[in-house]
């Protein structure tokens, strides 16, 4: 993921070098003082604990909230209050689901700066992204609330005047767990959906990232859902397991990494529940020398190192055909080098700290084995000190260029999660698309080109869930968004999601006398 919206819809959000209303948030001074589960319509303590663990906010290091990872007794009674609260959910109409959720997404509009500033306090993205994340929640609560008044099943006319009909119905207590790159975004995508096809959710955001989600739980309830509509637990690994094996949990909706996404899914095969897996990749970014240089640039930017790298369809294997392959690198590395590092809250930051520091040194640790393995460092790949003394605890690293890369390298071939681009050249078509398809990875793809008929001819045989045409890593709500192979499976966004919330019940209505066999 993702900046959703493209950037059309930058434009509102360049009205961010206004003052932020939640000026008295800054960088340092934040901490966590309300309880992070949701449950009933409120903020809960959690009735028991699976042990606990410490958030952080990466721009300075600090632990901004020591909270308690929800035990099976706690996980129990937020199914519980969700299958309470399904229970007058699912009675609603479209159209009463509609207005709900239209105002929900009215209220995240309203509150896009508080809600911007703490995803960029507790997830280090820079406030101008942070804000494009929360513009994206709100468009897809928009997009769904929409769909939900047209939901609706099928007339089928049978022999002799019977008939049937089809009932598209929710599926009951849906659970969503997500990964730390997008909290407020992905609790969005998952919930909005869901309950626009009348479920209830209980969501668990990574013990990384635990703070945002409970703003939405906040909103759905100011916007009129049904107290225990939308639940948050907080934990890692136990309370996920509990989530996935509680046998009144119909469905499980996954984002994160594919070793987990496996568990997951065995998880769920025991209890038959359906599950939507969106998982890593390592995607292919290839750029032929038609193309329109300075778009390629940028698209190859936007590819690698929006929310410092750590964006699941990011297209790090830049393909770049040999006749522009200098070009394009000095321009590529150029540009990277003007990225402006630091403090995320700050208006003109566009590259903020890592996750935490075993991530930072996962990454760095990548560059190493990349320059063992023969890559050349063109730029950055190193620890960035900001000036200001109070983020020198963060944990920030200066964005990097490999070059001389070859397809076996440990940097070509695994997920690194961070702001490195690793430039590939290439001789000709087929022979480039043979080796973006080498990989048990399919999210998404890119290509640019002016050549239109080649465009459209190597999409068709990239192997990735969501291809780019001339841009990259943009895609807006209303279209599907999901992986090929090892990427997962099931879609987010557009109107094929309601497919992935929602059951279809056959009806068949015999106007005449039963023609019995016996
Ligand atoms: N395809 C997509 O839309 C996206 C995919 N990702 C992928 O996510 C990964 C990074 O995110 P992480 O949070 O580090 O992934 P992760 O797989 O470590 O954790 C994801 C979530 O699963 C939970 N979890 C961990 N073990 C579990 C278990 N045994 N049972 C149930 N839940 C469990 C975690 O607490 C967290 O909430 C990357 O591989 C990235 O590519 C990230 C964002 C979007």
């Amino acid at each position: 993921m993702f900046l959703r919206a493209g950037l059309a819809a930058l434009s509102p959000l360049l009205r961010s070098l206004r003052p932020s209303p939640v000026a008295a948030m800054s960088t340092g001074n934040f901490v966590v003082s309300q309880p992070l589960n949701y449950r009933g319509g409120a903020r809960v303590e959690p009735a028991d604990a699976s042990g606990t663990e410490k958030a952080f906010e990466p721009a300075t290091g600090r632990v901004i909230a020591t909270f308690t990872c929800s035990g099976e007794k706690e996980v129990n009674l937020a199914v519980q209050n969700a299958k309470a609260a399904f229970k007058i959910w699912s009675q609603k109409s479209g159209m009463e689901r509609c207005r709900i959720l239209l105002e929900a997404a009215r209220i995240i509009r309203e509150r896009e700066d508080e809600i911007a500033t703490m995803e960029c306090i507790n997830n280090g993205k820079s406030i101008f992204e942070a804000r494009l994340d929360i513009n994206i929640s709100w468009q897809c609560l928009e997009y769904y609330a929409g769909l939900a008044a047209s939901m609706a099943g099928e007339h089928i006319q049978l022999p002799g005047g019977s008939f049937g009909y089809t009932r598209r119905e929710p599926l009951g207590v849906c659970v969503g767990i997500g990964a730390w790159n997008y909290p407020f975004q992905i609790a969005s995508w998952k919930s909005a959906p869901a309950l626009a096809c009348g479920n209830a959710m209980v969501f668990k955001p990574s013990p990384f990232t635990p703070v945002s989600a409970l703003l939405l739980a906040e909103i759905y309830t100011e916007a009129g859902v049904p107290p225990g509509l939308f639940n948050v637990v907080q934990g890692g690994a136990a309370t996920g397991q509990f989530l996935c094996q509680h046998p009144d949990v119909a469905k499980v909706s996954f984002t994160g990494s594919v070793p987990t996404g496996m568990k997951i899914m065995e998880m769920s095969a025991k209890g038959i529940k359906p599950v939507t897996l969106e998982l890593g990749g390592k995607s292919p970014l290839i750029i032929f020398s038609d193309c329109d240089m300075n778009n390629a640039v940028k698209g190859a930017l936007m590819a690698n190192f929006l929310t410092q790298g750590q964006v699941c369809c990011n297209g790090t294997r830049v393909f770049v055909q040999k006749e522009i392959l200098d070009k394009f690198t000095e321009e590529v590395v150029k540009q990277t080098q003007r990225i402006k590092i630091g403090d995320p809250l700050l208006e003109d930051t566009r590259m903020g700290p890592l996750i935490n520091r075993p991530h930072l040194e996962r990454v760095l640790g990548f560059v190493k084995v990349a320059k063992e393995q023969g890559a050349k460092v063109l730029c950055g790949g190193d620890i960035y000190v900001p000036e200001d003394p109070k983020l020198k605890d963060g944990y920030y690293m200066r964005p990097c260029v490999l070059t001389n890369c070859r397809d076996d390298m440990t940097c070509v071939k695994e997920e690194i999660f961070g702001p490195v681009m690793s430039i590939l050249s290439f001789d000709t078509e087929a022979e480039v698309l043979e080796r973006a398809n080498d990989t048990t990875f399919g999210l998404a793809a890119g290509v640019f080109t002016r050549d239109i008929q080649r465009a459209h001819r190597v999409v068709a045989e990239l192997q990735a869930g969501t291809c780019f045409i001339n841009n990259y890593n943009v895609s807006p709500v209303e279209l599907p968004f999901g992986g090929y192979k090892k990427s997962g499976f099931g879609r987010e966004n557009g109107r094929v999601t309601i497919e992935y919330y929602s059951q279809l019940k056959t009806v068949c209505v015999e106007m005449g006398d039963v023609e019995s066999a016996f």
